[in-house]
C-alpha cells in the first residue's frame, strides 16, 4: 500500500493526550473513515530519551494486530504509521464511545452484571497480551476505550514491557538487575507494589491493576486514594484500603485475591501462560460468563 502522509487526513479535535503524544480524531479523505491519529513530536521524544518507548509501542501494536485470536478485537488496531520532518504519526482505531472512566463516573458505579461483563473482557484481553510476552504496565479506566457497540478496546502500550524468549530464561538476578534500572512507574492509583519496591514488573502487575479496576467499577472510586501520589503509594505498600457497605461479596472475594502484595500469590499469577487465566475465570464472580463469546455478546446496558 502507498505510504500515507498527513495530507491524506483531515485532522479534527484532540481526543487524547499522553506525556509524549497528542491523539486527534481524523478522517481519511479517500475513504471518509474515522481514525485516531497519535502524533509524537520527534525532538521532544529524543530530548526526553523516550525513543525506546515509541519503538516498543509500535512493536507491541504490530504483534497484537498480527495474531488473529479471539481476543484480537479487544485492542485498538495500528493501521499504519508515517512521519514528516518534525513528527511521527500512528493511525489507530477510533473508539467512538471514548474512555470507560466517564461511564463509571456518570452512573456512579456499575451494577454487578456490567462489572462482570467488562471485567471478563479485560481479563480476556490481558490473557492475550500476556500470551504474547507483553505486560501493559499502565492499565486503567482511561486506557480502556469503548467502541460503538460498547465493547472494550485497550490502548496505550507506550509503557508496555516485552519479555522476549531469551529474557524469560535469563536468571532472576540479571532480570532484577535490569528491572532495578527501570525507572518506569504507572499511574499512581493502579500501580502494583512490586513496581514501587523493586521495580520488577511481571504479568501479575496487570492482574493487580485488574483488581483495582474491578473495585472501582463496583465502588465508583479506585481502592487506593489520597491527596498526593506519595500517600497513595504508602497505602498501596500497606495494602490500606477497605470495601464500602453493600460491596458485592463475590466481587470482594475476587478483589481480595488480586490485591495481594506478593505478585506470586495473586489469583492467576501461577496459571500456565497463554491459557487466559483459568483460575480467575473459574472464580464464582464470573459465573454465567461464556468467555469465548464475549465479543459477539451484547454488552449489558450501563445505567
Ligand atoms: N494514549 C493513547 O494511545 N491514546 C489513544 C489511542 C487510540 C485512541 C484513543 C486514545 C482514543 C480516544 C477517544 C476519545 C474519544 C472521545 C473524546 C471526547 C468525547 C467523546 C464522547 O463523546 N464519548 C461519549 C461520551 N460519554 C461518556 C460518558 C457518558 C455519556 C457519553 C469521545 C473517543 N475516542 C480513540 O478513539 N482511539
Amino acid at each position: 500500500a502507498l505510504k500515507r502522509t498527513p495530507k491524506d487526513f483531515i485532522f479534527g479535535k484532540v481526543i487524547g493526550e499522553g506525556s509524549f503524544s497528542v491523539v486527534y480524531l481524523a478522517k481519511d479523505i479517500h475513504t471518509n473513515k474515522e481514525y485516531a491519529i497519535k502524533v509524537c513530536d520527534k525532538r521532544h521524544i529524543i530530548r526526553e530519551k523516550k525513543t525506546e518507548y515509541i519503538k516498543r509501542e509500535k512493536e507491541v501494536l504490530n504483534r497484537l494486530g498480527s495474531n488473529q485470536s479471539p481476543a484480537a478485537p479487544f485492542f485498538v488496531k495500528l493501521f499504519c504509521t508515517f512521519q514528516d520532518t518534525d513528527r511521527l504519526y500512528f493511525v489507530l482505531s477510533f473508539a467512538k464511545r471514548g474512555e470507560l472512566l466517564p461511564y463509571i463516573n456518570k452512573v456512579g458505579s456499575f451494577d454487578i452484571e456490567c462489572t462482570r461483563f467488562y471485567a471478563a473482557e479485560i481479563l480476556v484481553a490481558l490473557g492475550h497480551v500476556h500470551s504474547l510476552g507483553v505486560i501493559h504496565r499502565d492499565l486503567k479506566p482511561e486506557n480502556i476505550l469503548l467502541d460503538e457497540n460498547m465493547h472494550i478496546l485497550i490502548t496505550d502500550f507506550g509503557s508496555a514491557k516485552m519479555f522476549n524468549e531469551s529474557e524469560k530464561e535469563s536468571d532472576e538476578e540479571e532480570n532484577s538487575m535490569r528491572q532495578r534500572r527501570n525507572s518506569f512507574v504507572g499511574t499512581a492509583q493502579y500501580v502494583s507494589p512490586e513496581l514501587l519496591t523493586d521495580k520488577s514488573a511481571s504479568h501479575s502487575s496487570d492482574l493487580w491493576a485488574l483488581g483495582c479496576i474491578i473495585y472501582q467499577m463496583v465502588a465508583g472510586l479506585p481502592p487506593f486514594w489520597a491527596r498526593s501520589e506519595y500517600l497513595i503509594f504508602q497505602k498501596i505498600l500497606k495494602l490500606e484500603y477497605e470495601f464500602p457497605d453493600g460491596f458485592s461479596p463475590s466481587a470482594r472475594d475476587l478483589v481480595e485475591k488480586l490485591l495481594v502484595l506478593d505478585p506470586k500469590q495473586r489469583l492467576g499469577a501461577n496459571d500456565p501462560p497463554g491459557e487466559g487465566y483459568p483460575s480467575i475465570r473459574a472464580h464464582p464472580f464470573f459465573q454465567g460468563i461464556d468467555f469465548r463469546k464475549l465479543s459477539e455478546t451484547n454488552p449489558p446496558p450501563i445505567y
